[in-house]
């Protein structure tokens, strides 16, 4: 008995100061994940409830994640240094956890490095469950909610519409091979700045799109949910040790403050210059700064809140639907059927078409559960202990939606690996309704969350990307670049993902698609 002490004493040692180790040194995980797997970590259906998982989830933890739900089912804990976290891989109990218990699941936890040094308790996004949270997501709202959608989508049509024009120009008959990637940032920056600002970029060069675009990839790039170790450590070693991802934090939040506090600052002088200012966020925001009690610090994170949540995102599902697309021309073909026989060749595709396209509807909602960018959401958290189906839940649980392994259930689809547009095609629900369903296992999928959190942009996103996608199969055959092999395994990101650089064939569909883009820009014009 007194040896098995003593072993699991000098056990316990040694695994503390592997920790310390992989805490100090952060060195590879592969190297990490050998050295616990050497120190024979205790594994069970609860998951490694002593010693810590960071090693295995450092890369795509998604996948990790969804491999331990085969293993250990449902619901299943995850300890990451100082922090448990539960695993959710069920819509039901998603459902039962954050909706029907949102009162107990709808807290944050102070993520080191995204709520305390980026967003400093701010933004909406990464702020506790409290009356901050009530009163910024109220504000935010304003411009979500869907009568302000409905006034903005004429900025929405003409964006969409700018970057066709500017991809048909690129890929010059389709001879050209081109990356759609930034055009669909730059789409999508542009709908957000004419909301958040009331400005919008010219073209690609704008020196806005690149400072805005890597603002946005640097934040998916230092705030995964569980790939940052220094969250999950005592304050005193977040503190006092030389963590290299603490300074791309700090640079981050200079960087937002500066770029979108520098906006907020702009249209400030020009209101109290009595300059007609454009309505957008920062305006209602400055007009009710003392009625609210907003800081300059509250309102540049908020506005950076749109500026990031709302370009990665939506850019993201383009740039997924480009990637994937070309491998599908029998796909292709069925959805160029539709738009003819629906739509015609003289005009684009509209908000008004998409209840009549249930083809190319059917592919969005394939693209989304592929290839969701946040597979594993924003963690909500438990504020008070909680028991579900006799497990305790303790407060400050951090709780996990794991769309991984719900988005690729054998249960709810049949082969769901396998890129299927017609599983959708009876459903005409935008994911925004879908989220409201009584019956968890009929929702879409859940790229937007779940609960009181859930995403408050998805009328607008849904929105963008509908004219984005429908435009392009509008306009486009899209195949594969001789030579170019797209690469759909990997993908960049952390705690969002678009995929690695590609490029890709955009051949104009019939003669005349530049004859209606040309005309389409002249009637449209840009209301920033
Ligand atoms: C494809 C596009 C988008 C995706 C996949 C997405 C996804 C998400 C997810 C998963 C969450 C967390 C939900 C939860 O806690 O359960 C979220 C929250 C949020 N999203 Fe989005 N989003 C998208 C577009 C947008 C847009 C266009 C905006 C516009 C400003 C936006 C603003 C926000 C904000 C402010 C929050 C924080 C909500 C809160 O904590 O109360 N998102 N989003």
């Amino acid at each position: 008995m007194s040896s098995l002490i003593s072993f699991e004493q000098t056990r316990a040692t040694w695994i503390r100061r592997l920790h310390l180790l992989i805490a100090f040194t952060e060195i590879p995980s592969a190297i990490a994940a050998w050295l616990l797997r050497l120190a024979r970590i205790p594994k069970g259906p609860w998951g490694f409830p002593l010693l810590g998982s960071f090693p295995m989830l450092t890369k795509y933890p998604e996948v990790t994640l969804d491999g331990w739900a085969r293993k250990y089912g449902s619901l299943y804990s995850v300890r990451l240094g100082n922090q448990l976290f539960v695993i959710v891989s069920d819509p039901a109990i998603a459902k039962d956890l954050m909706v029907t218990n949102g009162v107990v699941f709808s807290d944050r936890k102070e993520m080191f490095i995204k709520s305390q040094t980026v967003f400093r308790g701010r933004g909406i996004t990464a702020t506790a469950y409290d009356d901050r949270w009530r009163k910024h997501r109220r504000i935010a709202s304003i411009w979500l909610s869907q009568k302000a959608v409905d006034g903005y989508t004429t900025v929405l049509d003409f964006e969409a519409t700018e970057m066709i024009r500017a991809l048909y120009a690129a890929s010059d008959q389709g001879t050209v091979p081109t990356n759609p990637q930034t055009y669909a940032g730059r789409c999508s920056l542009n709908n957000m700045a004419t909301i958040t600002f009331g400005l919008r970029t010219d073209s690609i060069r704008d020196p806005l799109v690149k400072q805005a675009l890597h603002l946005s990839r640097e934040f998916m790039n230092t705030t995964g949910p569980m790939s940052n170790l220094i969250d999950f450590m005592p304050s005193w070693m977040q503190k006092f040790l030389p963590w290299s991802i603490k300074i791309r934090g700090q640079e981050l939040h200079t960087g937002l403050v500066d770029t979108y506090g520098g906006f907020i600052n702009q249209i400030d002088l020009a209101m109290k210059q009595g300059e007609k200012v454009p309505d957008c966020l920062a305006k209602t925001m400055l007009e009710n700064r003392e009625h609210e009690d907003l800081t300059h610090l509250d309102m540049s994170i908020l506005a950076s809140a749109f500026m990031i949540g709302g370009v990665e995102t939506t850019a993201s599902i383009m740039q997924w639907f480009s990637a994937l697309i070309p491998a599908y021309p029998d796909i292709q073909r069925k959805a160029h059927e539709e738009l003819d026989r629906v739509v015609g060749r003289d005009r684009l595709p509209t908000i008004d078409d998409e209840g009549n396209l249930p083809y190319c509807h059917a592919i969005i909602k394939e693209v989304e559960r592929c290839h969701n960018p946040f597979w594993l959401g924003t963690p909500h958290v438990a504020s008070e202990d909680f028991t579900y189906s006799d497990q305790l839940i303790p407060k400050g649980t951090v709780v996990v939606l794991n769309t991984y392994s719900m988005h690729y259930s054998f249960t709810r689809w049949e082969n769901p690996m396998e890129f299927n547009p017609d599983r959708y095609i009876n459903d005409a629900t935008l994911s925004s309704a879908s989220a409201n369903l009584s019956d968890p296992y009929a929702r879409d999928h859940w790229m937007f969350g779940a609960g009181r959190r859930i995403c408050p942009g998805m009328l607008v996103a849904e929105r963008e990307i509908w004219l984005v996608i429908s435009r392009m199969l509008w306009a486009f055959d899209m195949r594969e670049v001789e030579g170019a092999k797209i690469d759909l395994k990997e993908y960049d990101g952390m705690s969002g993902r678009s995929p690695v650089p590609f490029v890709v064939q955009l051949k104009e569909r019939f003669v005349g698609v530049g004859e209606v883009l040309k005309s389409e820009g002249v009637k449209g014009s840009s209301p920033a």
